[in-house]
């Protein structure tokens, strides 16, 4: 088999970072309206737009490719960066499709980045650092914040029922003893009367999500609460997450978040996710710290389940990145266990193309730190009809206890993170 790519690159000019000390300017209220790019949590980290290169590649070497690709124009590009913290200098936006081997995933170097840690912000200029790229962070926040009109859903590959079929479908295996446990996803279509404007969608996720990682990258969008893999110089870290339970009001939302933190399904469901991360990560470090039990994490839609995975990668391991990201991806967070045997009942049964939901997406550096969350709480903005449609995506554990109804239930709370932004 081979792999697929498409380039394109102005030639790799010189990368210059300028310290703008400590700014208050929102990074999500920066970007422009086309080809926004965007890693923000707690009103930290990168935003990006314009595309000095980008790649699309797919094939089973799609990852090793994009390493090369990075690493050959980091290597042919002359740098100024007086910052030299994780997201300065040269960076790299990444979206990976959930297969890389059959879907397409996109890498975009920004013409201009801005980033902010600490507290302290920079913006970063691939190119002519020209006054008018500089001038935007200068200057007032452009965010729009114009209605979108009446919004009309329509179900995606699966209606509801359907779907639900599926998971009795996938249930029936596990007991048959084929898997352990697989993860079952739907879509939802969404029309809206005006065209679909990311900065208004982004802004709206951060404010209500501010626990999640808000992202952007050609054109998928969303807030994901779940950390693939962070590399900051040999540390890496992880945020596990599943077993779900939905919010409630009052007295029967601590019963439910109770609930969660006796649930043996959902322990078992969390366990597969956390051991499958654990074992790709192990051949890679020489220290890896697993919580003996799993957190709640509390969001204003559910609560999961939630392990926050350490480690040291080998002084004698050379090993990048996007190659880590490639040898942890798919964990059981998003296809099941045994791998193999998930995905394939995931093909069978889901009906649809994931793209790049629940595919790696983030950033990375010359220097090769970065962070990847996984792709959830997420919709692909489509161009049809001048960016007004979207597809929005949820997706659920399911192990040998799991009821279709209540699994639906729980898409439903994970789809409403995005509905609500769209409906603000
Ligand atoms: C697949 C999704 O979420 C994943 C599945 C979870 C679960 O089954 O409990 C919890 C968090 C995520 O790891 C999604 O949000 O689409």
């Amino acid at each position: 088999m081979t792999t697929a790519a498409a380039r394109t690159a102005t030639s790799a000019a010189a990368v210059t970072t300028t310290p703008l000390g400590a700014r208050r300017t929102p990074l999500l209220t920066l970007l422009p309206r086309d080809g926004a790019l965007a890693w923000v949590r707690r009103g930290e980290g990168l935003i990006g737009w314009g595309e000095a290169a980008r790649l699309e590649v797919s094939g089973p070497g799609a990852l090793a490719e994009a390493a090369d690709w990075w690493a050959q124009r980091c290597a042919g590009t002359e740098v100024h960066d007086p910052v030299g913290v994780p997201g300065s200098g040269p960076v790299l936006f990444a979206s990976v499709a959930f297969d890389p081997a059959e879907g397409t995933s996109v890498f975009v170097v920004p013409e201009v980045v801005v980033g902010r840690r600490d507290g302290c912000t920079w913006v970063t200029v691939t190119g002519d650092a020209d006054d008018e790229d500089l001038a935007v962070v200068e200057t007032s926040p452009q965010h729009a914040a114009t209605s979108i009109g009446r919004l009309a859903y329509a179900d995606g590959a699966l209606d509801p029922m359907a779907w639900c079929g599926a998971v009795a479908a996938a249930v029936a295996r596990i007991d048959a003893g084929e898997l352990d446990k697989v993860v079952l996803a739907r879509d939802l279509l969404v029309s809206a009367d005006r065209p679909l404007d990311p900065r208004r969608l982004l802004l709206r996720l951060a404010e209500r999500f501010p626990d999640t990682w808000t992202f952007a990258v050609d054109g998928l969008l969303g807030a994901t609460p779940e950390l693939l893999l962070r590399r900051t110089g040999r540390e890496l870290d992880a945020r596990v997450l599943a077993g779900t339970a939905p919010r409630g009001a009052g007295a029967e939302d601590d019963r439910l978040a109770v609930g969660l933190q006796t649930s043996v399904k959902d322990h078992a469901e969390h366990a597969y996710a956390v051991d499958s991360l654990a074992d790709a990560l192990r051949p890679f470090v020489d220290e890896l710290v697993v919580p003996e039990q799993p957190s709640v994490l509390t969001l204003p839609n559910v609560r999961h389940l939630a392990s926050d995975v350490r480690g040291r990668q080998r002084d004698d391991d050379a090993t990048g990145l996007l190659e880590l990201v490639g040898a942890v991806h798919p964990t059981a967070a998003v296809c099941g266990t045994p791998t193999a045997g998930a995905a394939r009942v995931i093909a069978e049964l889901e009906g649809m193309d994931r793209g790049r939901y629940a595919g790696p997406v983030g950033w990375l550096d010359a220097r090769g730190d970065g962070e990847f969350g996984l792709a959830l709480r997420c919709a692909q903005l489509t161009g049809a009809d001048g960016g007004r449609q979207a597809r929005l995506f949820a997706g659920c554990g399911i192990v040998a206890d799991s009821d279709p109804i209540a699994e639906l239930a729980e898409t439903q709370a994970k789809l409403a993170a995005f509905q609500a932004a769209l409906e603000d």
